[in-house]
């Protein structure tokens, strides 16, 4: 499987296809054409200077009598961690913080209106280990840490609403951790928080060693700039997940990740465009990016030799609409800032032509799943 040196699917379409042939093959793959957005010379200036690919696109909707386009921006932000896992914690936070800032600074001269980071972007990915100390460190204050204050004074200074992917410890609740996304509204004030609702057990995730299952349920925050829900990694897995969100009247759903290449790759371009067409709203797909290694190595008992590192983080951030057409992704091996401009009426557009939420039949499968999770369910095959 390659790693850095393979820079991304479109790079290698667009090297090798002729115009007419990648023409068709990206209608096929990525459906209408976004068009590019100008951004602004200097913000390019800056990504370059600070060594991030910027990106730019938008999604159109129909012009409408009775309501006006409304226009959002949206930054997605993937980025490796800039200094080794084994450099002292607080090093390595405040590291992290200065490497967002200046990212979030060049969202701000792109317009920007909602920005959103990586899961877990205050650390190193470390619930590949078992080893708790000093991984556990890395938790603070859904309400008042460090991290939240800091993303308070960039939604302050920007106007921009934050989206926070963190380790939370709850300190009210037995210094419980948990995996979580806090929401700052773009006045700077906390709007809420959500937790990671499916917690993985698969390869070297070993989550479930750190934090359960969120408590929260599905929570839709309304910002100035539309209602947004967040869907954390591997709950992205789930649909039912993401129905619920839209049940609650998400518009985008950000989907905060960090996945590597052999367990996920060739699922990322299908789960979060799907949810995006199944539940008529925008979806936001980011991934961080590169390869931690870990000062101990360990195992996950699946057979594999002890080793000390998850893998290849491919970035690859991108993000669906809801007619099923999306942007291209960002870059397998870079940092990078994706702007992509939507029309939030684009929603309400495809659910009157398609009508998902009229066809759902969510009542029937309410009572059938009511029934399924019984006990003394027996599934409904017919047999000869
Ligand atoms: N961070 C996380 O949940 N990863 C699990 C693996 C995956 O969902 O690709």
């Amino acid at each position: 499987m390659a790693g850095a040196e393979w820079e991304s699917l479109e790079q290698c379409l667009e090297k090798n296809l002729p115009l007419a042939d990648l023409r068709e093959v990206k209608r096929i793959l990525y459906g209408k054409e976004t068009r590019e957005l100008h951004l602004p010379s200097g913000a390019f200036e800056a990504a370059s200077k600070g060594d991030f690919e910027l990106r730019g696109y938008g999604f159109e909707a129909a012009e409408e009598q009775q309501r006006r386009p409304r226009i959002v921006r949206v930054g997605l932000v993937q980025n490796r961690t800039p200094l080794p896992a084994d450099t002292p914690v607080v090093k390595q936070v405040t590291a992290l913080h200065r490497r967002i800032e200046a990212i979030t600074e060049v969202a701000a001269t792109c317009g920007v209106n909602i920005i959103c980071f990586q899961e877990a972007w205050t650390m190193p990915f470390a619930f590949c280990t078992r080893e708790r100390l000093p991984w556990t460190e890395f938790a603070e204050s859904a309400e008042d840490g460090p991290t939240i204050r800091f993303c308070q004074e960039l939604a302050r200074k920007h106007d921009m609403v934050v989206v926070s992917p963190i380790l939370e410890r709850d300190a009210e609740h037995g210094d419980v951790l948990w995996n979580t996304a806090v929401v700052i509204s773009n006045s700077g004030a906390i709007l809420g928080k959500t937790r990671k609702n499916h917690i993985p057990r698969v390869g070297d995730f070993n989550e479930s060693t750190y934090y359960m299952e969120g408590n929260l349920g599905h929570p839709v925050f309304q910002t100035q700039f539309g209602r947004i829900a967040v869907n954390i990694c591997y709950g992205r897995h789930h649909p039912l997940n993401w129905l619920m969100y839209s049940v609650n009247g998400a518009e985008i759903i950000f989907n905060p990740s960090a996945t590597v290449g052999a367990l996920s790759e060739s699922l990322w371009p299908i789960e979060a465009r799907n949810a995006a067409i199944a539940n008529h709203c925008f979806t936001c797909a980011i991934n961080r990016v590169g390869e931690e290694r870990f000062p101990n190595e360990f195992t996950s008992g699946d057979g594999k030799k002890a080793h000390r590192d998850f893998g290849y983080f491919y970035g690859s951030s991108y993000v669906a609409a809801p007619d099923g057409s999306r942007t291209p992704g960002l870059s397998r091996n870079q940092d990078g800032l994706l702007v992509t401009e939507l029309d939030l009426n684009l929603c309400r557009q495809v659910n009157d032509i398609w009508g998902f939420k009229m066809t759902g039949r969510y009542e029937m499968y309410a009572q059938e799943l009511a029934e399924a999770v019984k006990p003394n369910y027996s599934p409904n095959i017919v047999k000869e």
